[in-house]
């Protein structure tokens, strides 16, 4: 469904994403991991030429986007989903209006458009407050909002940009749980930016960790976090083991201050 070659960005003198080789099977749900800077959304911006690659290529079902003209680019970027950390909805206009907007500006009659954007907004568990504004809706609903703009188009290729980033860890779980039921029923193929380690730990098929703009270590999530190569991995590791570990010995009782 997706590769990339030696993929390549620089700003200036940073090389943001150096180098860059991997690929999503249909079906799949990859995330990709690492330091703050390392250049995860660099990379998956580059895959529909949100920012534009140096070098390198991106396959899409055989198709290199980055060859695309400015109009064939369009089209190819229909069958990509783009969920972003800022959910940039329009204030004035309901969630399924929000959620119709692109269809009917991308040509749709208004019922078909409607009928989509409720049948995504259903996906989402949104269906109750279809008619509500954005200022009536919690950050979490603002983001399933976000996401089912993004499902309206029955994309074949979901890109998560760190969708979960400005949210308050209340909410984060409702949208966690909206993303697993996607990766889980398999027809959208998932490439997931996220600092969001338990998501990663039970519901990627492959995790990617990133460090200073390549590729440190890739594999089956059991893998790389329990027996991690790089340095990353190791650090996730630890990570992971001090969560769990504080965690249990707290609900046990054991406290540093009672
Ligand atoms: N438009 C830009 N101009 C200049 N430098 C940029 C630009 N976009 C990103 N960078 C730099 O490129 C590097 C990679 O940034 P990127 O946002 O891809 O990292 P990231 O891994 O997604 O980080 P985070 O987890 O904090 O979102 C960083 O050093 C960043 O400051």
């Amino acid at each position: 469904m997706l590769k990339i070659n030696n993929l390549y960005k620089h700003f200036g003198s940073l090389v943001a994403v150096n180098n860059l080789s991997m690929s999503v099977n249909k079906g799949e749900t990859v995330v990709i991991m690492g330091p703050s800077g390392c250049g995860k959304s660099t990379a998956i911006r580059a895959i529909n030429r949100l920012i534009e690659p140096d070098g390198g290529s991106i396959f899409l079902d055989g198709t290199d986007v980055t060859l695309l003209s400015e109009e064939e680019l369009r089209g190819v970027r229909k069958r990509i989903g783009f969920v972003f950390q800022q959910f940039n909805l329009i204030g004035r206009l309901t969630a399924v209006e929000n959620v119709m907007l692109g269809l009917v500006m991308d040509g749709l009659k208004r019922e078909e458009a409607y009928e989509k954007s409720l049948a995504a907004l259903q996906k989402v568990g949104l269906d109750q407050v279809v008619d509500h504004r954005p200022s009536q809706l919690s950050g979490g609903q603002q983001q399933r909002v976000g996401i089912a703009r993004a499902l309206a188009y029955e994309p074949d290729l979901m890109l998560w940009d760190e969708p979960t980033a400005s949210l308050d860890p209340m909410l984060v779980r409702e949208v966690l749980v909206v993303m697993e039921e996607l990766a889980r029923v398999r027809e959208t193929t998932m490439l997931v930016v996220t600092h969001e380690i338990a998501f990663a730990l039970h519901v990627a098929d492959r995790i990617v960790l990133m460090d200073k703009g390549s590729i440190v270590e890739s594999g089956a999530p059991h893998r790389v976090f329990v027996n991690p190569v790089s340095d990353v991995g190791r650090r996730y590791k630890e990570l992971i083991e001090y969560q769990l570990n504080t965690s249990s010995r707290t609900l046990a009782g054991e406290r540093i201050a009672s």
